[in-house]
């Protein structure tokens, strides 16, 4: 059963894929409420009024998946939850065309002055000549952000008559003739738009853009829109801009803080607002929470996610395709991991054969997660391997190669450590599962699962009959052996799984037999 906490005002209908499961338990409240019972969720769902911080996810011990009902992440510390192996998942298109549709709301009321003669009006006056608003056809509008949103604005825009001028530095030419608008520089824009709205995500770039500086670059009679984030327009910045009567009007439907409670720009007429409600419409909440909801439940299924923020995304066509790989290639870093066990600077992973022309960027996620579990404390998995790899300092590339030593494909992966290097070479073979065919220099053919048991000795008679006899002193059962030598009379192996893992005492008692050279303990 998998305990889900839900913290924000989320679509109860789009809760329904959730429901449903019966392994899926949903307990609505404020993260305030449920403080006590924290450590035991295993995913938390939150729309932008939960803030996820480091000191929360510290309290919540047990969780493996935050699902944002929505498209900005900026409430959740996602490196925080990288690090502690959380994915993170949002919904990325589910409330764009609400967004888009409350941004263009918001500009058709900032020009024609609806909400401040919709006040009129209920204040039992009627003063036509107060409002005298202007068209939206002819002007100029300067989008600022160009990704789903901005480009659904611009085609409303288009549409009543408008010319569109884009600032986006990830903006393709195709792109921006498909859709109609011309791109410019952000100068340009300031300079040339008669209403500028901004669609950018907030980032350490796009915090304060439109500020003092560029606020001074804009049209006289300007009005601005921002319905993305609070701090993309400085708020602060806005006031004098206002007061001169530079900016003829501004609508904001988010704030640097929110609430804004009693802030500096809410006592100017010609600043309209709402609490942010961009995604705040039937279809929009539905969309996302369906859509997270699916999500989550994947995950819990063992199924790829789709729209995580801190995972290469996966497809369920190309998961299908990589799966087999992706445990044998976890099952490899464990195994080499254990071998190895000293400080190791890199690891190098080839693929050969089919497994070659697949997304191996997962693959080898993966692979690094199994090498670094036997090595650290905390989870770890395909969302922060690479992080943690980072802060061990350990390297890691990835080759491609022809050579599949006559298998379909083949993983091999060789560890650099201090002063050894060591090679382990695996295939996945359909019908027949996972094996190990290549292990420090011996052709050998293993399926790496269990307690497994290497032993490295000369290649004499009796040897096998001696190990036995010791593992059988213990009860310990030997469930399947496979050998392994260079040439007759040299240096050979033996590859054990066993029914239950051996002791200290058991590892000595085989050290000790004349002629083995090594014994280790491989848990996979
Ligand atoms: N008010 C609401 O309720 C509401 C609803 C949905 C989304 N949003 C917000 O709207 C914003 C846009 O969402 P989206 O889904 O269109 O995102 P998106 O990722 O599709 O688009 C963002 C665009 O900004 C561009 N960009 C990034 N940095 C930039 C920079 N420095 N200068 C100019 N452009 C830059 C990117 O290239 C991208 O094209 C986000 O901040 C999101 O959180 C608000
Ligand atoms: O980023 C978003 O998706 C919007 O800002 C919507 O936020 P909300 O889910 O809190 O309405």
């Amino acid at each position: 059963m998998f305990r889900i906490l839900v913290s924000d005002a989320i679509s109860e209908e789009g809760l329904t894929p959730l429901r449903k499961s019966e392994q899926m338990e949903i307990v609505q409240k404020k993260v305030s409420e449920a403080e006590a019972e924290l450590h035991q969720f295993d995913a938390l769902l939150v729309r932008s009024a939960t803030k996820v911080t480091e000191e929360l996810l510290s309290k919540m011990t047990n969780l493996k998946i935050i699902g944002r009902a929505g498209v900005g992440v900026d409430n959740i510390d996602v490196e925080a939850a990288t690090k502690r192996g959380i994915v993170v998942i949002n919904a990325p298109n589910g409330n764009t065309i609400s967004a888009a549709e409350h941004t263009f709301a918001m500009m058709a009321a900032l020009v024609r002055h609806i909400p401040q003669a919709h006040i009129s009006v209920k204040s039992r006056e009627w003063n036509r000549s107060a409002f005298v608003g202007t068209e939206l056809q002819g002007k100029h509008l300067g989008i600022i952000g160009f990704g789903r949103i901005g480009s659904e604005v611009a085609k409303r825009a288009r549409a009543f008559g408008m010319t569109v001028h884009v600032y986006d530095p990830f903006l393709t030419k195709e792109r921006a003739e498909k859709l109609g608008v011309s791109i410019h520089t952000l100068d340009e824009v300031l300079a040339c738009s008669d209403i500028i709205t901004v669609h950018t995500p907030l980032t350490k770039e796009t915090k304060g853009l439109l500020g003092e500086k560029n606020l001074a670059k804009t049209k006289k009679g300007v009005y601005l829109i921002n319905c993305a984030r609070g701090g993309i327009i400085d708020e602060q910045a806005l006031i004098p801009f206002l007061q001169n009567g530079h900016v003829a009007g501004v609508a904001l439907d988010v704030f640097e803080q929110e609430p804004p409670g009693d802030h500096p720009l809410l006592k100017f007429d010609n600043v309209i607002v709402t609490p942010h409600l961009g995604a705040s419409t039937v279809e929009a909440q539905l969309n996302v929470a369906t859509q997270v909801a699916e999500e989550i439940l994947q995950f819990f299924e063992g199924k790829p996610v789709t729209s995580s923020i801190n995972l290469p995304a996966l497809s369920k066509d190309v998961y299908d395709k990589i799966q087999a790989f992706y445990h044998l290639a976890k099952k490899m870093g464990m195994i080499a991991s254990q071998y190895m066990n000293i400080p190791v600077q890199e690891l190098s992973v080839t693929y050969a054969g089919t497994v070659a022309d697949l997304e191996t960027t997962y693959i080898t996620r993966s692979l690094l997660a199994g090498f670094l579990r036997p090595r650290v404390a905390s989870t770890v998995n395909e969302v922060n391997a690479t992080m943690i790899a980072k802060e061990r300092g350990i390297t890691y590339g990835e080759k491609f190669s022809d050579e599949t030593h006559g298998y379909a494909n083949c993983i091999s992966l060789t560890v650099h450590g201090e002063n050894k290097t060591f090679t382990i070479k695996g295939s996945h073979i359909p019908n027949y599962g996972d094996r190990i065919v290549h292990f420090d220099g011996f052709a050998i053919d293993f399926a790496p699962e269990g307690h497994l048991l290497y032993i490295q000795h000369q290649d004499r008679p009796g040897m096998i009959g001696k190990v036995g006899n010791v593992l059988g002193e213990h009860q310990v059962n030997i469930a399947t052996m496979q050998v392994g030598r260079q040439e007759a009379g040299g240096k050979a192996i033996m590859l054990l799984s066993l029914d239950k893992p051996i002791d200290d005492a058991v590892t000595q008692k085989l050290t000790e037999i004349e002629d083995i050279d090594a014994v280790k303990r491989l848990e996979v």
